[in-house]
């Protein structure tokens, strides 16, 4: 009998890493602003003034694609997706409040020190 791994354990180490880093930064965007594309219908010009947008369920899944090469691809669209909201939006809307809470509470989270226990995992 073929031994069947679960489906978590056919992924590769780095995706595995990333979806685990993914569920963390989600759960800090409590009004789920960043859970899907901004809609220029909500957003006036959004698609004109921002030229690269991203969100969680754009990295989910490109990370599902095994789009990612690295953490630090990873890490750079996170930064993207809470810069656009800044950029976006006027300092002092509940939207460019939100990324910068999500930026540096997310960035603490992916410090060489919180990611070394996690890498070991990996190599
Ligand atoms: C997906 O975006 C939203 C969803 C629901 C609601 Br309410 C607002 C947004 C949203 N609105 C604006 N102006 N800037 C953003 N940057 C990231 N989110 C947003």
């Amino acid at each position: 009998r073929t031994c069947v791994l679960k489906a978590s354990q056919k992924r590769r180490p780095l995706s595995r890493l990333l979806e685990q880093l993914l569920r963390n930064l989600e759960k800090r965007d409590h009004h789920q602003f960043f859970a899907w594309p901004v809609n220029d219908n909500f957003a006036p010009n959004y698609s004109n003034i921002i030229k690269r947008p991203m969100d969680f369920s754009t990295i989910k899944q490109k990370i599902d694609e095994n789009g990612y090469k690295s953490l630090n691809c990873f890490i750079s669209d996170f930064k993207l997706m809470c810069n656009n909201a800044m950029k976006y939006n006027k300092p002092g809307t509940v939207y460019h409040k939100a990324a910068r809470r999500l930026l540096h509470s997310g960035l603490k989270q992916l410090t060489p020190q919180k990611l070394r226990p996690l890498g070991d995992m990996l190599t």
